[in-house]
């Protein structure tokens, strides 16, 4: 099948490109020419596992070709993928600015009939005014059909997720399109879902808010275990082998980010308010997220009289590891804060340090290593949890001017941690006060090491 994908950001990309890899002639059309000109020579703008390799296999093979001209990148399409962005608008809603271009584009340039396959998220309603809009302007020159297809990849693992999803969702009125759509993606091997068009855009809000109702839940109930002396990762264990709870999106920390959980938790409690529903339950998880990112700072301050003039390491940039997305980045409010009370803020992420620049005051320091950004160091605060990080060896630590670890992430088991001697706090479980080879008797101990020594779980 001939097939374009309009806006080859991170969801256009890897859609042309495994489309192409199950045997598809793709065209990818992006309005960054610098972008475009960096894909030809297969070059992912992104960070994603094994997305280059598979670049470069069916660039060569001359399945998968790019493009800035949205004429060319038009003319034999058979199929068209629409995968712009729907940013956040300053109330929450989704910017659908992109949407209405790239329809306006497509009616522009298209010759043939054509189904266009939606896989940017939307707000209910939006296929339908995407093909009201197409057919206003093609003027019955082309039979347009508009197929609704969420994309439910996860960062850092978007190919696997690709070729072994737990469903491909399609949701038209349209049956013989759908069926197209359906084709297309037979060769994946993916069950499939066919539902009506506003249900299969429900699917996907719906979807994302009960993944972070989930982490905001057992955030919740991590600040709770703390208080009570309960350890959460024990706590989420046992929830978890109940099969109607599972494992996944039960790992505790500082709350979520990324370009998808954030914009679109607020989206669908606007979606909702449009039709004069309060969406409580999400509200509610959008609050526990917001604070549950600032977390970090609470308990740093919690062991510190001040932090003006202290050097603090921030371990990890990326919103999650194995990508270099800075998009709502906890790591972003975290430095904001050290530098609004007078930290000096050193840093380290394996990989989206060229990103976190632009987004960056630029007194922070970039360390190259794990090691370079926590010597000297008066504390360090982990927000991401790479391997490079999780591997560490703990004696890294012993040697900062006080070794002081405040863990956002949970990386290392409270067993290790206590055969070396730092102060370790994470999320959720008991801290441990192990620092016994330095002088601390000036320091803040804060109100969590009283109650550890109130009910007896003191290594000290
Ligand atoms: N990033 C993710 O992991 C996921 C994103 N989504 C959804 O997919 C959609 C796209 O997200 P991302 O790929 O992250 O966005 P992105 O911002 O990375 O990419 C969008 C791309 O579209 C291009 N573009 C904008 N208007 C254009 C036009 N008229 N013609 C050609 N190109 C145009 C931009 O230059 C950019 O390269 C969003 O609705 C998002 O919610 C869904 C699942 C996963
Ligand atoms: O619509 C989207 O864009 C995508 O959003 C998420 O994918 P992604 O944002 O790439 O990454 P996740 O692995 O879901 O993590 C999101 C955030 O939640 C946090 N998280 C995740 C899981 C968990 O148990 N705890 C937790 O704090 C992560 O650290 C991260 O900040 C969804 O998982 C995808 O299914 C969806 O397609």
């Amino acid at each position: 099948m001939k097939i374009s994908v309009i806006g080859t950001g991170y969801v256009g990309l890897v859609t042309g490109a495994t489309l192409a890899d199950i045997g598809h002639e793709v065209m990818c059309v992006d309005v960054d020419v610098q972008k475009v000109e960096q894909m030809k020579q297969a070059i992912s703008p992104i960070y994603e596992p094994g997305l280059g390799d598979l670049m470069a296999r069916n660039i060569a093979a001359k399945r998968l070709n790019f493009t800035s001209d949205p004429q060319s990148g038009f003319k034999e399409a058979e199929v068209i993928y629409i995968a712009v962005g729907t940013p956040e608008n300053e109330d929450g809603s989704a910017n659908l600015t992109y949407i209405e271009q790239a329809a306006k584009d497509i009616a522009d340039h298209i010759e043939n009939d054509i189904v266009i396959v939606v896989k940017s998220t939307v707000p209910v309603g939006t296929n339908h005014k995407i093909k009201q809009l197409v057919e206003a302007a093609v003027k019955g020159r082309a039979r347009i059909a508009v197929v609704s297809n969420p994309e439910f990849l996860k960062e850092g693992s978007a190919i696997q997720d690709t070729f072994y999803g737990d469903r491909i969702v399609i949701g038209s009125d349209d049956e013989p399109s759908a069926r197209i759509v359906e084709a297309i993606n037979e060769p994946f091997g993916v069950p499939v879902f066919h539902t009506d068009t506003r249900s299969a855009e429900m699917i996907k809000y719906a979807s994302n808010a009960f993944l972070a109702t989930k982490i905001s839940f057992i955030n919740e109930i991590s600040n709770i275990c703390e208080l009570v002396g309960a350890n959460v990762e024990n706590v989420a264990a046992g929830m978890g082998m109940d099969s109607r709870i599972g494992h996944q999106f039960l790992k505790a920390g500082i709350g979520y980010g990324g370009s998808c959980f954030p914009k679109d938790t607020e989206a669908l409690i606007q979606i909702a308010g449009n039709v004069n529903y309060e969406f409580e339950l999400l509200k509610g998880v959008v609050n526990v997220n917001r604070k549950q990112q600032l977390l970090l700072i609470e308990k740093l301050n919690a062991c510190v009289d001040s932090l003006a003039g202290k050097r603090v390491a921030v371990l990890g940039l990326a919103f999650k590891p194995k990508t270099d997305d800075m998009r709502q980045a906890a790591s972003l409010l975290i430095i904001e804060e050290l530098l609004k009370q007078g930290a000096e803020v050193v840093t380290f992420d394996p990989v989206a340090t060229e990103k976190a620049k632009a987004l960056l005051n630029p007194s922070i320091v970039y360390a190259n290593s794990l090691e370079a950004a926590v010597e000297g160091s008066d504390a360090a605060l982990i927000v991401t949890e790479w391997d490079e990080i999780k591997n560490a060896d703990l004696n890294v630590f012993a040697g900062m001017k006080r070794p002081l670890v405040i863990d956002g992430r949970n990386c290392f088991g409270l067993e290790m941690v206590k055969s070396h001697a730092i102060e370790y706090h994470s999320i959720g479980r008991p801290a441990i006060f192990n620092a016994t080879n330095k002088d601390f008797s000036g320091v803040k101990w804060s109100p969590e090491a009283e109650r550890l020594v109130h009910w007896g779980l003191n290594t000290n």
